[in-house]
């Protein structure tokens, strides 16, 4: 049976490569998409375009309209957690990839799929290698407590600090002993010098053209440090993750978050 599946963000960076996938696998059909300037702008991905496919501003009109199983977000984080509540009170399975949702909003997101007995996934990072980053800084945490994370992003990035980092401290907080890291009387010159402080590990956002996604754990220990580190060259790095999510979802009867969790 073929999934039919609809697309949120479909021009953007991430959407319009998940367009591609969706279109190279023949367990999947694209049954329409969701963008917020189709309206105004015309409408700009030529992949959807040669679909012939309706393009909805709304989510709910588009979710009234068509049938489908599944939703891929990849949008803004107000838009993604009103997107991902719709699917969900419509019937529709959601694998949402946009990140800087609240833990209220991933809360009563997860509460309503119980309710509805609806599988589903919120991931912060799709690429395969990235979750086993996560979960190898998992490990190492319980031996190196003392732990900075570093994100690095292209400059239209909207969150700081990113899904990924996010996701990876409250991973490493399951197994690091609590502490405050760095001297006792430690003082900021500049504000923010020591980045955010989360459980008393630091997490540094680096914003800059020419990169994509990138993070480096650094653990430190009396005279050694060990860094683990992963980096997206392009956006297909997570596209393997969405492909198996979309499947893995319809066998599922409640929303996850994280891609660690089903694999
Ligand atoms: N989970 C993962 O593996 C990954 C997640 N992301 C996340 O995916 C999201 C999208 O990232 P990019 O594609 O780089 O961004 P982008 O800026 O290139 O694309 C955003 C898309 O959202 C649409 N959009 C914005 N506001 C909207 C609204 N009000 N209604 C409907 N659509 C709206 C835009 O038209 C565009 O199509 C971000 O939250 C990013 O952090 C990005 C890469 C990997
Ligand atoms: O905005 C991005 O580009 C990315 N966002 C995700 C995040 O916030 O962690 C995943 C990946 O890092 C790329």
């Amino acid at each position: 049976m073929t999934l039919k599946v609809i697309i949120a963000g479909p021009r953007g960076k991430m959407g319009s490569e998940a367009v591609k996938m969706v279109n190279e696998d023949s367990d999947f059909e694209l049954v329409a998409c969701i963008d917020r300037k189709h309206n105004e702008r015309g409408y700009e991905n030529p992949d959807v375009q040669a679909l012939n496919i309706p393009v909805f501003a709304h989510a709910e009109e588009c979710f009234q309209n068509v049938k489908a199983d599944l939703l891929v977000d990849l949008t803004v984080p107000e838009v993604g957690y009103e997107h991902t509540k719709a699917a969900l009170q419509n019937y529709i399975r959601p694998v949402v990839g946009t990140t800087g949702f609240t833990d209220e909003q991933l809360s009563e997101l997860i509460s309503i799929s119980r309710e509805m007995k609806l599988g589903g996934i919120i991931a912060p990072n799709f690429a395969i290698g990235a979750v086993l980053m996560m979960k190898f800084s998992q490990m190492a945490a319980k031996y190196l407590p003392d732990v900075d994370i570093i994100e690095k992003h292209h400059d239209n990035k909207l969150d700081a600090p990113s899904g990924t980092a996010v996701k990876t401290a409250e991973m490493i907080q399951k197994t690091r002993e609590a502490k405050k890291q760095g001297h006792p009387h430690e003082k900021e010159t500049i504000d923010g010098a020591r980045g955010a402080d989360h459980d008393g590990m630091h997490i540094h956002s680096v914003r800059l053209p020419g990169l994509v996604a990138h993070q480096e754990v650094i653990f430190g220990g009396p005279g050694q440090t060990l860094t683990i580190k992963h980096d997206s060259y392009n956006r297909k790095s997570f596209m393997d993750g969405i492909r198996f999510s979309l499947k893995k979802a319809m066998e599922m009867d409640e929303l996850v978050y994280g891609l660690e969790n089903i694999l």
